[in-house]
């Protein structure tokens, strides 16, 4: 759907933090002869898709652990920060190596440009801590413009399609980092703030060829899960609310003062036919897009107010689904996981066991860009999961995905649900949404027609013929008797 945020497109908004990038040896596996590239939406792969053979197929060389994170960075205080800096680079070095990079790629229609580095804050190693999403510093902005501290704004002014922006690659010695600053019409550049979910902010930037850095320590799993709690008020009540949510391209309206309240605990069907409104509105739930009115509270924080400490408690499954496809998985999960505040050694864990449970173990070590589409998929949601957010936004999670994948993905989804976890999705399967969401609402031209529990919205019928009465009914396929006549 086209308001997706790509990275890589000019027209997207994309903020990249500045992190220091490890080296990366291109895996002999990722000399792949023809690119797989994620299928659009409108050229789906029937759900019940069997596994490809290339899971099974000969093992590829795996690249080994993902790269190590450099020992003087401390996550936990750059996650408070919500800013990923780059260590102290070792003694200045003229970097002479070409620089692939997501921003830099031509492809992408990005301006890329080599510029001078700026002071870079030290922090001094400190134990890891929880995120803290409370007491961001407030900082006003321009009109429609959220900026929560000097150094990042909310990307949501800038989601628009007229917005545009430029991706700015800055080189210092040993240490390359990539910004990205986006431009609203008529308004000064912003630049954005760094912590969103990898899928649609962090341009990373890999120097092959470099050594990699030693190994920090391991350490253990923590205990409790890294995810701050949301507030006391939203625990055990409505961890999602929309209040007269609108969003309208031009002349389209595409959600229409929409009300939904999701409450801790539940597994949300949003269904509709094609147009209806489901990517707009979980894309403002998500913080991709900006309401043009209403409120949107998530964990009791309100988005637009707070739109970070939202952020942090939600983990998403974009549409579209366009990612940083040259790492190996291993590698997008790494940075899923380190951009979200966690351990290199609690992300190593965590891989291993999504990969496990994912059945993605024989494609870690290979490109992302030679995924399948439903591998594709199952790699971004495992990025969605890695950080153990409160609230899971998901687009069409189950869209070419296997039948046993989905099952296992059902599985974990509903466990996690039971725990006290919120999946709020979008799905065209009728018979999958009455079977594991527990409350559905029924959108159709950008308006919720209904909503409730699947038996109230459903009544007696199947969820799937009161979904096609509330859509208007079968359209009139009179016309096409042409089809019959066949030309040869
Ligand atoms: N960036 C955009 N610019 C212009 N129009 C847009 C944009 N994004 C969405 N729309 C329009 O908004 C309406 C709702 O689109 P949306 O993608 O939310 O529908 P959907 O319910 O997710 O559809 P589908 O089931 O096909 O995925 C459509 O008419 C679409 O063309």
């Amino acid at each position: 759907m086209p308001n997706d945020i790509d990275p890589e497109e000019p027209d997207g908004h994309a903020s990249a933090p500045v992190v220091r990038l490890p080296a990366t040896v291109k895996p002999a596996s990722d000399a792949h002869e023809s690119p797989r590239k994620p299928r659009p939406k409108g050229g789906r792969k029937p759900a019940a898709k069997t596994k490809r053979p290339t899971q099974a197929a000969a093992p590829v060389a795996d690249p080994g652990p993902p790269p190590p994170l450099p020992t003087d960075l401390d996550v936990a205080a750059i996650v408070a920060a919500d800013i990923v800096v780059p260590p102290k680079p070792p003694l200045p070095a003229p970097l002479t190596e070409a620089v692939p990079s997501a921003v830099e790629e031509s492809e992408t229609g990005a301006l890329a440009e080599p510029e001078s580095v700026s002071v870079e804050p030290e922090i001094e190693p400190e134990p890891e801590a929880e995120p803290q999403v409370e007491g961001e510093p407030q900082v006003e902005g321009e009109p429609g413009v959220e900026t929560e501290s000097q150094v990042e704004s909310e990307p949501q002014a800038g989601t628009e399609p007229e917005a545009h922006a430029t991706a700015v690659v800055e080189r210092e010695a040993d240490t390359v980092r990539a910004a990205t600053v986006v431009e609203d019409e008529g308004a000064a550049p912003v630049e954005h703030e760094a912590e969103v979910g990898p899928e649609h902010v962090v341009a990373p930037v890999i120097v092959p060829g470099r050594e990699p850095e030693p190994e920090p320590e391991p350490e253990p799993e923590p205990a409790a899960a890294p995810v701050v709690p949301p507030p006391a008020a939203a625990a055990s009540g409505d961890v999602l609310v929309l209040r007269g949510v609108t969003k309208r391209f031009g002349g389209t309206h595409a959600v229409e003062g929409i009300d939904l309240t999701v409450p801790a605990g539940t597994f949300y069907g949003l269904v509709g036919p094609n147009g209806a409104g489901k990517t707009t509105t979980l894309s403002m739930i998500a913080g991709l897009l900006n309401p043009d009115r209403g409120t949107i509270r998530v964990g009791g924080v309100d988005a637009a107010a707070k739109p970070l400490a939202a952020k942090k408690l939600m983990g998403v499954l974009p549409d579209r689904l366009r990612t940083f496809d040259r790492l190996t998985g291993r590698q997008l999960l790494y940075y899923y996981g380190v951009l979200r505040g966690l351990s290199p050694a609690v992300v190593e864990s965590r891989t291993a066991d999504l990969a496990r449970a994912f059945d993605l173990e024989g494609a870690l070590g290979r490109s992302v860009s030679d995924y399948s589409a439903g591998m594709l998929k199952k790699v971004m949601l495992a990025g969605a999961l890695i950080h153990s957010p409160r609230l899971l936004v998901l687009d069409e999670p189950f869209e070419a995905v296997d039948p046993v994948s989905s099952a296992i993905i059902l599985d974990i989804l509903s466990t996690y649900v039971a725990h006290g976890g919120t999946v709020i999705l979008s799905s065209h399967g009728m018979e999958l949404v009455e079977r594991v969401c527990t409350r559905v609402a029924v959108l159709v031209a950008g308006q919720v027609l209904a909503e409730g529990t699947v038996d109230e919205v459903r009544g007696e019928l199947t969820l799937e013929q009161r979904f096609v009465e509330l859509a208007g009914g079968l359209s009139d396929v009179e016309g096409l008797e042409w089809l019959h006549t066949f030309s040869d």
